[in-house]
Order: C-alpha cells, then structure tokens, then sequence
C-alpha cells in the first residue's frame, strides 16, 4: 500500500473563489487525499499575463485557505523563472512527494486540452489525473481525447490509492458557477462580490483596490 494521494489544483487565481475551494475540499474528502496543493499560475503558458502579480494572488490563495485541513497554498510556480508549466510542478511535486500518488485535478475542458500543454504525455507518467466533469456531460466518442480516457480510466479509487501516476478517475461534481472573470467585473462595477469569495480574500482585494 502507498501512502495517501496528494492532490493538486492549478489555476490563475485571479483571485480564488469558492467554487475552487469547493472542488479542493469535495475532491479532498471523497478520495482520502493526504492534502490538496493549490498552486496559483506565476507566468501561466498559455493566456494573457494577468492583471494582478502572482504574489498578490497567491496571498490571497493563502488566506482563503488559512485554519482549513486538507488545503495547501503552493508558492513552487512562483519561484520558478518562465513559463509555470504543469509538467515542472509535478516533477517538483514527484520530488517532494516520491511514495505518494499524485492527482492533477483537471476540468473536462481543460482535460479536452490537454494535448496543447507542454510535454503532456509526460504528465499522466508524473501523476494520475482526477478529471471533473458536471453532471451529464460526456465527452463525444468522436472526440480525440476519447480513446485517451478510455485506455487509461479507472472506475474506482482503488488504482488511485495503490498505483503512484497513470490512471484517469473521472468525478462527476455539480460546479458552483462562480468565475474570477465574474468577480472581476462585479468589483470594477463597484459592486460587493461577498459570497462568492472567503472574507479575507475579499479584504486583500480591497487593502491593495485590485480589480477597479
Ligand atoms: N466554479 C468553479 N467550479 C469548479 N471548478 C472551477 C470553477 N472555476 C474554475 N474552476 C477550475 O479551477 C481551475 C483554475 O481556474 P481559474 O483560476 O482559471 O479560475 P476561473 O474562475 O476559471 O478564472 P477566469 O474567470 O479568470 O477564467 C481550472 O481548472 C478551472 O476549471
Ligand atoms: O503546462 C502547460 O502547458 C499548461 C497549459 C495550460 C494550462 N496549464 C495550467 O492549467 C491550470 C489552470 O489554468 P487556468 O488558465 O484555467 O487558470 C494552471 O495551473 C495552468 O498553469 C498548464
């Protein structure tokens, strides 16, 4: 028997909202992860440079996650240089971590993806990946990614737990439609994202007037 999968959830951040929270903490509890890695995009490959710098995001990566169980804030892509490709956070991680599984926790859009991301095929070697799709949704038979998932699904836990990267679990999980897009607008509208976000997320944003 390995030891507990660790699990890890990228993204911009920009800023963290409930519905990553959400995700994190469902995915956490159902598959028994030792903890979840929440690893904010210092220089992310592959969209415009955000508006706000990876130490403020993170920050408030950090205090959204501060006093939670299970939950990590991972500063490892802001003290690369270049690109934050996720080939090199897991191999960070793989390092970190060399008995334990490792989940990358992926939406089925960014899963459908996957093929443009840096050294991708190298990715299911370094982890498992825990793809989540809303309740359903199914990828078309037609689609390329379909023989993919096919070959390496699993439909149980059990692959997850016992084997270290390779597998393909995929978590039907109803999403909170929440956006950072969303936030972002409601905050440059001046208007109250409460809610939608933890407070002290909601307090950096108003200490540094992000988003305006
Ligand atoms: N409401 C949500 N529920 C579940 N997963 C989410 C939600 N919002 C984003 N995610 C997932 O979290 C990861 C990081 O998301 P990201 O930081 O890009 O947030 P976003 O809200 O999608 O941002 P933006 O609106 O700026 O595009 C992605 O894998 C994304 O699919
Ligand atoms: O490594 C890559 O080539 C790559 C390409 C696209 C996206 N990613 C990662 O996917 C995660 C989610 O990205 P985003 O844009 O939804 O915030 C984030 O950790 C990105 O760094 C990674």
């Amino acid at each position: 028997m390995t030891a507990r999968p660790v699990g890890m959830l990228g993204g911009t951040f920009n800023p963290i909202h409930h519905g990553h929270l959400r995700l994190a903490l469902e995915l956490y509890e159902r598959l028994s992860f030792a903890q979840v890695h929440l690893v904010p995009a210092a220089n992310p490959p592959h969209r415009e440079k955000p508006t706000v710098g990876a130490e403020l995001r993170f920050a408030m990566v950090q205090a959204a996650v501060a006093g939670v169980s299970g939950l990590i804030a991972d500063d490892r892509e802001l003290k690369r240089q270049g690109f934050s490709y996720t080939v090199d956070t897991l191999r960070s991680l793989r390092n970190e971590y060399p008995n334990n599984p490792l989940c990358l926790i992926l939406g089925m859009d960014a899963f459908i993806g996957l093929p443009t991301w840096q050294a991708w095929e190298s990715i299911i070697e370094l982890a498992h990946l825990v793809v989540v799709r809303r309740p359903g949704t199914l990828l078309p038979m037609s689609h390329r990614m379909h023989d993919f998932l096919v070959t390496h699904q699993v439909n149980n836990t059990v692959d997850i737990h016992t084997r270290l990267a390779g597998k393909i679990l995929v978590e039907e999980i109803p999403a909170l439609t929440i956006s950072a897009t969303q936030i972002r607008t409601l905050v440059a509208q001046g208007r109250d994202p409460s809610y939608l976000i933890p407070l002290p997320v909601l307090e950096i944003i108003q200490q540094y007037q992000l988003y305006r």
